[in-house]
């Protein structure tokens, strides 16, 4: 029998999970609880082909995670006897303390709480799916893999904000990152698409689903990312902001009688795409923009026009740009989105041949011509097999 990872993302409001065996990469099983803490929930268990779906109200993610190992139980495949050797969990902020895999421990689950306030809306589940998970399998040994550990490294001089010193260092601010599983996932496959050594390749990684970041990777090494302190910070997102001048705070919370939480709530959760136009789903965004909606034609340039400018000053950062991928939800599926991207970026060497950017795939490909200066690829990310896989590596 071969081994395999029980993988958890816990997130906001849903958990997904994948069973996975690390060697083949096979995914035995996988799923996902939608909807929790909503009147209406929702959960998909994929085995062998099936599907199985259940629509009841999941009240919290212990919840949610007793009905995964339920599903496990009922449909299959039986966990006892699938040779789980580890659960992987994806967390969000590892801070300065991690640069790679680290085995859950008590200290591992404080550091992890800790780090609550470094990304806010994704730590406090993470850690709800560990606790969770540890008492419903104490059996195995549990991994936690960092979005920021890609990102642990970065140059001084990309990660460290022009802030007052003292007030930097007591508070911990600085550019952490996130999405790194991905990017660094990503990157890899990338220059092995390419085949050309990773040491002198200069990168950009776009990683577009509901929470958006780019990276520029060096040598195989990541040298600048659009996600800071939070992953608030850099592209626009489904709900959240990105870039934005950090006066806007001050002028609301001075003019628009709104309160710290309320500005949180408001550039974290009601922004990005979702405030420009009442969607965060970049499917409904184009629905609305065929149909000539002007506020979502808008939304779609902004989305756009941010892709450009990170592309452009990343390839200032590196001196150059050789491989530029796409990946993530948006990134995998909208060629419309790749396309506005690179507009105007010919002059960097960018250009993408039309038929093969909307031509239907799932597989990691070439959209560049034959023969551009740039490879222009769609790489798939697959950040549950990244993290079953750092999971084994560091047993
Ligand atoms: N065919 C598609 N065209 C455009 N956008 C898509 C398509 N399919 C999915 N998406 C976008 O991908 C997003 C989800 O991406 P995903 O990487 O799964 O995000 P997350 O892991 O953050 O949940 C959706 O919100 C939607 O906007
Ligand atoms: C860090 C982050 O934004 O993650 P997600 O895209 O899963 O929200
Ligand atoms: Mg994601």
């Amino acid at each position: 029998m071969s081994s395999t990872v029980l993988v958890i993302n816990s997130g906001s409001s849903s958990i997904k999970y994948q069973l996975i065996d690390p060697a083949s990469g096979e995914s035995l099983a996988s799923g996902l609880v939608e909807r929790i803490g909503e009147p209406e929930g929702r959960v998909e268990h994929r085995t062998g082909g099936r599907t199985t779906e259940q629509r009841n109200p999941v009240p919290d993610h212990a919840e949610g995670l007793r009905t995964v190992l339920n599903l496990f139980d009922e449909v299959g495949p039986a966990l006892a006897d699938a040779g789980v050797v580890a659960v992987g969990h994806r967390v969000v902020q590892g801070g300065r303390y991690y640069d790679s895999a680290v085995l859950i421990d008590d200290e591992v689950v404080d550091v992890i709480d800790r780090l609550a306030p470094l990304a806010p809306l994704h730590n406090p589940p993470n850690l709800t799916g560990i606790r969770v998970a540890r008492e419903l399998l104490p059996d195995v040994p549990h991994v936690a893999v960092f979005d920021t550990a890609f990102f642990r490294n970065l140059p001084e001089a990309a990660a460290t904000y022009a802030l007052d010193r003292e007030v930097a260092e007591r508070y911990n601010v600085r550019r952490y990152g996130a999405h790194g599983t991905s990017h660094q996932y990503v990157a890899l496959k990338a220059a092995a698409m390419v085949g050309r050594p990773s040491a002198e390749l200069r990168q950009v990684v776009l990683h577009l689903g509901n929470g958006a970041s780019a990276s520029a990777v060096y040598g195989g090494r990541a040298v600048d990312t659009s996600m800071g302190l939070t992953p608030l910070e850099g592209l626009v997102m489904g709900t959240r902001t990105g870039d934005i001048d950090p006066a806007v705070v001050f002028h609301l919370a001075r003019n628009a009688g709104m309160s710290i939480d309320d500005i949180d709530d408001l550039l974290n959760k009601r922004s990005g795409l979702k405030g420009l136009t009442g969607y965060n789903d970049m499917r409904e965004v184009h629905r609305l923009a065929d149909g000539g909606d002007a506020e979502a034609i808008l939304a779609v340039e902004v989305y756009a026009h941010r892709l450009r400018k990170y592309i452009g000053s990343y390839a200032a950062v590196m001196g150059g740009i050789d491989v530029l991928s796409f990946t993530a939800g948006v990134g995998e599926n909208d060629a419309l989105v790749r396309a506005d991207a690179v507009a105007g970026l010919e002059f960097l060497g960018i250009e993408i041949d039309p038929e093969r950017n909307v031509a239907p795939s799932r597989e990691a490909r070439y959209i560049s011509p034959d023969g551009a200066r740039v490879a222009v690829l769609v790489v798939p990310t697959n950040e549950e097999l990244a993290i079953a896989r750092q999971a084994v590596a560091l047993l």
